[in-house]
């Protein structure tokens, strides 16, 4: 049986006591049976791993790769942690070239590089090209994120280009969509977001990690394998001794 308990407005718990169950409720004006809920856990999950995995991978990755970057958010975790075993979420507000860093990984390293398709409710004209009613339409945000006419040194990884910046990746600077926008951009912003943050955060802060073989940064393969989402062609692989 499946039971929606919508007790404070816009809330529902959902109570899956067997799925097997036929049972249809109306919620907000919609049916939802079974597939329903079976279809929106998977898109949830779907969309929530593969994505987050990638974002972090990659953002260790440019770290590793440059141990400057890395150096100054090891004393930026240091200074605001002040000795806590642990980086929680009441730090990671003033963790200002922390979240630079995750910006900057995800505009060179979109985790999604193709955004959802849209199809064209209507005949338009958009910068001289005519596209018809029906068509389908897919942005390139990957591409927009490594413009040079949008960015300056678009290949390099420069965190510092979003201090003091107000560009922000919520939709309304179309040069740096990493969750899409509009009404089907990603809902899962603030909490991907969070999760990334406090994971990089409590990693960096608590191990020094090293390429194996005694590597430098520079030697890291960054090369791209691109699908769905766009991973590293070859693992990351990693020493990590703790800090303290
Ligand atoms: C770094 C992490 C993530 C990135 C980069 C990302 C990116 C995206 C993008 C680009 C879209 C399509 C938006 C569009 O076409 O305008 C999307 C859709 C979606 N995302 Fe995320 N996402 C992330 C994490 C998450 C998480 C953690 C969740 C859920 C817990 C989530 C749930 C969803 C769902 C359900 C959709 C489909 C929305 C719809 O079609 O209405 N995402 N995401």
């Amino acid at each position: 049986m499946v039971k929606w308990c919508t007790s404070q407005p816009n809330v529902h718990d959902i109570h899956t006591s067997g799925l097997g169950g036929d049972s249809r409720e109306k919620v907000g004006g919609f049916d939802v049976d079974k597939d329903t809920i079976k279809a929106v856990i998977l898109d949830i999950f779907a969309a929530g791993t593969d994505t987050t995995s990638t974002n972090i991978e990659w953002t260790v990755s440019e770290l590793v790769k440059h141990p400057r970057v890395m150096q100054q958010l090891q004393q930026e975790l240091t200074s605001i942690a002040r000795g806590s075993s642990m980086i929680t979420e009441e730090h990671l507000e003033k963790m200002k070239y922390l979240k630079a860093i995750i910006k900057e990984s995800l505009r060179l390293h979109i985790p999604v590089p193709l955004l959802v398709q849209r199809e064209s409710t209507q005949d338009i004209n958009l910068m001289g090209y005519d596209i018809p009613v029906g068509t389908r339409v897919i942005i390139n945000a990957w591409s927009l994120g490594r413009d040079p006419s949008l960015w300056e040194e678009p290949e390099e990884f420069k965190p510092e280009r979003f201090l003091n910046s107000s560009l922000d990746y919520k939709g309304f600077h179309y040069q740096f969509i990493p969750f899409g926008a509009g009404r089907r951009g990603c809902p899962g912003i603030q909490f991907a977001i969070a999760i990334n943050e406090l994971a990089i955060a409590n990693l960096v802060y608590k191990y020094d990690l090293l390429l194996p073989d005694g590597k430098g940064g520079e030697e890291l393969d960054m090369s791209e394998i691109t699908g769905l989402t766009t991973h590293r062609k070859s693992p990351l692989l990693l020493m990590a001794s703790p800090r303290f």
